[in-house]
């Protein structure tokens, strides 16, 4: 069977599935955990990569294997010497450290120019913040750098021995256009200095190498690549009018368009997207963990403040979870902590608390969803994803939260599945359609929802004064 690969190497683990290229079927499926950090050596990535590809049973697949992609966690600072070795822990996308750098670029060069430029207002996330970062706080290591790339592209290294990346990562750097499609070379000058050695972008439908034989024996291509986002877009083929909301380690809201969005005030990124289009996003660092959080605050495990929280009123008794906790990016207050408000004697039980932290992530992701409307951007349905997605009572409230009609696609890893599918257009030149299986559907029902959001946004701006 004509198999193609595709890999989705996350902040929390990385995720490997084989996929028949004729019907889009999984056929086999390995995972390995990442470090819970925010600063993390890559070559824990390579190393969690060979243990998951593995558990997939790839190797034994040998010429079955034609094409293989890998989407991958977007900004992580990956800086390398000229032996190709990390100089330094590569700074993720939910790492703040650079969060003063961000400011200062900003000031600097003002939004707009930053959105004429590469159509991204800084913030900690973006690669070229980090790098402004190990400039100014690690000097002598910021010396020995060779080369900068993603986690995408250093796992390309690894399969083929090239660096390669997409526009889709490329254009979360701060140092790419995703109009021009070019590197923006002069910012890297300016905020780091100098101009390192950086990846080639190869464009969606090419290939960047051939997988090397310690891999598997097959010679399969390798594709371009993508940022995880812009991955799972491709692999829910996403169409007009449907917008993607993913509960995962990040949350994020986002679609594909034809036309770039412009954000001046810096909520919606102007990503690309991986098929020569757009991938207008808000992204948010604090998503499913906040149910994971406040489940060991509670002292119990996910499925059962799942229970508590469906058991609970819909409005969590009138407590409601600011879920800033690790600070946040959407919006950007990289310093805050969460809040939890309108604590009384009768509201504060376990299952109203539970509630409160489902009804505080959707809210956080209804934000996002208004912003992306106010953007232009068409929401007649929203694709519920992500392992955050899982939780029943998260998936029962986000359709009257959010306000319009909630699909949650079947149980799958839509990132490796999107690798998967732009693997095989990179073998065979043509990008395959596979069908897609919607598993629940949810509406919005009666106006408890509009209450929360009401409520919830007057706390937020209470509270946070935005
Ligand atoms: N049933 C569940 N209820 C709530 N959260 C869940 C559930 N299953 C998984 N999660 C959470 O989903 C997150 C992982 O989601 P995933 O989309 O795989 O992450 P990533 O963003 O790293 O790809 C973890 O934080 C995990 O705790
Ligand atoms: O920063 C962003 C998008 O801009 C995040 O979406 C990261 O790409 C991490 O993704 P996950 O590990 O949560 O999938």
């Amino acid at each position: 069977m004509t198999t193609v690969v595709g890999v989705d190497s996350s902040t929390q683990s990385c995720k490997v599935i084989s996929v028949d290229l004729a019907t889009g079927r999984v056929e086999s499926s390995g995972s390995a955990p990442h470090p819970d950090e925010t600063a993390v050596d890559p070559r824990i990535w390579v190393s969690a990569l060979d243990s998951a590809w593995g558990d997939a049973g790839i190797s034994d697949l040998g010429a079955d294997v034609v094409g293989v992609s890998v989407a991958a966690q977007q900004h992580g600072m990956v800086a390398l010497n000229a032996d190709n070795a990390p100089v330094h822990d590569a700074l993720l996308w939910n790492d703040v450290r650079s969060a003063p750098e961000a400011a200062a670029m900003l000031e600097e060069l003002g939004a707009e120019t930053w959105v004429d430029a590469v159509n991204v207002v800084p913030v900690a996330s973006f690669t070229l913040t980090k790098l402004a970062w190990l400039a100014a706080h690690r000097p002598k290591v910021a010396d020995s750098v060779a080369r900068v790339v993603l986690p995408h592209d250093y796992l390309n290294h690894a399969l083929t021995g090239e660096f390669f990346t997409d526009r889709s990562d490329a254009s979360g750097t701060a140092y790419f256009s995703p109009t021009s499609n070019t590197y923006r070379t002069d910012l890297l000058e300016r905020f780091f200095g100098r101009v390192p050695e950086l990846p080639r972008v190869v464009e969606p439908s090419g290939h960047g190498g051939t997988l090397l034989t310690n891999w598997s024996a097959g010679g399969a291509v390798v594709g371009a690549g993508a940022g995880d986002n812009a991955g799972a877009a491709l692999g829910l083929g996403v169409t007009p009018g449907e917008v993607v909301v993913s509960v995962g380690t990040s949350g994020t809201v986002f679609t594909s368009v034809v036309e770039p969005s412009r954000d001046p005030s810096g909520g919606v990124a102007g990503f690309a997207d991986a098929t020569g289009q757009h991938l207008p996003l808000l992204a948010m660092i604090n998503s499913a963990r906040v149910m994971s959080a406040t489940a060991a605050m509670l002292g119990v495990d996910l499925s059962a403040l799942d229970q508590l929280a469906t058991a609970a009123d819909d409005d969590a008794g009138g407590l409601h979870f600011l879920p800033y906790l690790d600070g946040e990016r959407t919006p950007n207050l990289p310093d805050s902590h969460g809040t939890l408000t309108g604590l009384s004697r009768a509201n504060m039980t376990p299952g109203n608390i539970a509630r409160a932290s489902v009804l505080g992530i959707l809210n956080s992701l209804a934000d996002a969803l208004e912003v992306l409307k106010l953007h232009g951007v068409r929401v007649d349905r929203v694709l519920l994803i992500g392992g955050g997605s899982k939780s029943r009572s998260l998936r029962q409230a986000a359709a009257s939260v959010f306000g319009v009609p909630v699909e949650v696609p079947a149980a799958g890893e839509y990132v490796a599945l999107g690798a998967a599918r732009q693997a095989a257009w990179a073998a065979t030149g043509e990008l395959p359609t596979w069908k897609r299986t919607i598993e629940e559907s949810f509406e919005p029902s009666g106006d408890w929802g509009a209450d929360v959001r009401g409520q919830y946004v007057q706390a937020r701006k209470a509270v946070y004064g935005i």
